[in-house]
């Protein structure tokens, strides 16, 4: 067969080329963010506070003097996936000669330490080869009778392998509690509607408490319960209105009028979340009231329509195949679990971005 050199396809070959390229070398943009977040670049000209030359720059990095001169590739790159931007620097007051240095975009102020909102954790974590082998072993078990490539990588489960490294449960906790600061202020702003009227609340697998905590600071009269793994809130301090709980949601939920689980169904099969979900219809039984369930969760196909975002939902897909036995879920999906638990209706809120609020009423 003759593929190059009749002129017709030799564009749309130079365009697959380029492509398949593309695609070999993604992991070159997460390997340069992760080395600049490790040098701690955002920070450094985050406290530059103007723009920050390359010699500047290369003077209050940490490195070795014979790396100097490649921190401007470093920068080249990062510059063009608009981590950092260029701008024009007065150099000298009188001789107005203008030089270039470097400024942060909106997407590198959440990678700053400080930021509330970073997810830096999340990045140093994705990017940890505790969390990297699995991905080398999808197709191992594709061939296998393990429930996860986790499982194939390091011999047990992910929730085994986080509750045995101290370290890595930290990690994995600050993580979800960053991402839970943004969740809640939405929440909290655009949804009180959902908390009126509650006079309890469990938010299962609810991690280190952030989200109780805002729920409870924004409603004193409503009683949170954290519950979560017993590793997980063995050192926390019950509050005014909230108590940490330890224990297992495939067992025994704690009763509440109201039960929250954020991003916890997407972590589980089909078979697992209708066990979780009958689960909680009990606890909300229990408490003597009609009651709901309240889920933030990923909404597949929810018609935003940009490539980016069904880009970003097919990557948490995959995450969930890999690490866990989960998956994301269109509605026909989400309602046929909440059918299978016993559950009479739904509604769905969609407020945060890619995530839905869903209502499920017994
Ligand atoms: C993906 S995290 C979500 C944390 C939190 N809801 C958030 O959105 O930030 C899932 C949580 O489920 C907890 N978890 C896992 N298995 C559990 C179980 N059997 N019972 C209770 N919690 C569990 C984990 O410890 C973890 O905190
Ligand atoms: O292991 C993860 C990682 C994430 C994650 C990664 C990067 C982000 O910017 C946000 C989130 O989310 C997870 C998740 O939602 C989950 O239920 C289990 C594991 C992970």
């Amino acid at each position: 067969m003759d593929y190059l050199g009749n002129g017709e396809h030799d564009s749309e070959l130079l365009q697959a080329q380029a492509h398949v390229w593309n695609h070999i070398f993604n992991f070159i943009n997460s390997g340069s963010l992760k080395c600049a977040i490790q040098l701690g670049i955002p920070d450094i000209i985050h406290k530059h506070a103007k723009p920050m030359t390359l010699t500047h720059l290369v003077s209050a990095l940490p490195i070795h003097p014979t790396k100097t001169r490649c921190v401007y590739r470093l920068m080249r790159i990062l510059v063009h996936s608009r981590f950092f931007a260029l701008q024009k620097v007065i150099k000298n007051d009188q001789e107005e000669e203008e030089e270039e240095g470097y400024v942060l975009t909106d997407a590198c102020k959440i990678l700053l330490k400080d930021h509330p909102l970073s997810v830096t954790p999340f990045l140093l974590a994705m990017l940890d080869p505790i969390f990297l082998k699995p991905w080398d072993c999808i197709s191992t078990w594709f061939g296998n009778d393990n429930h996860t490539p986790f499982e194939t990588a390091h011999g047990k489960t992910f929730w085994e392998y986080v509750g045995q490294e101290p370290k890595l449960n930290h990690f994995f906790n600050e993580a979800m509690a960053s991402d839970s600061r943004l969740a809640t202020s939405v929440l909290i702003h655009k949804c009180k509607d959902v908390f009126v009227g509650l006079k309890s609340l469990v938010d299962v697998g609810g991690g280190t408490g952030t989200v109780s905590k805002a729920i409870a600071k924004a409603f004193p009269h409503l009683d949170c319960i954290d519950f979560d793994l017993p590793h997980v809130v063995a050192d926390l301090q019950d509050e005014a209105n909230i108590k940490y709980v330890g224990g297992d949601m495939f067992v025994a939920i704690p009763p509440a009028d109201a039960i929250l689980l954020k991003w916890i169904l997407h972590d589980w099969n089909d078979e697992e979340c209708v066990k979780i979900l009958k689960k909680c219809k009990e606890a909300i039984a229990s408490s003597g009231t009609t009651g709901k369930v309240i889920i933030i969760d990923m909404m597949m196909e929810n018609k935003t329509g940009d490539e980016q975002s069904m880009e970003t939902q097919l990557f948490f897909d995959m995450l969930l195949m890999v690490l866990l036995t989960g998956k994301e879920r269109n509605e026909k999906e989400w309602a046929k679990l909440f059918l299978e638990a016993g559950f009479s209706d739904y509604k769905i809120i969609p407020i945060l971005g890619l995530r839905s609020l869903i209502e499920v009423y017994p």
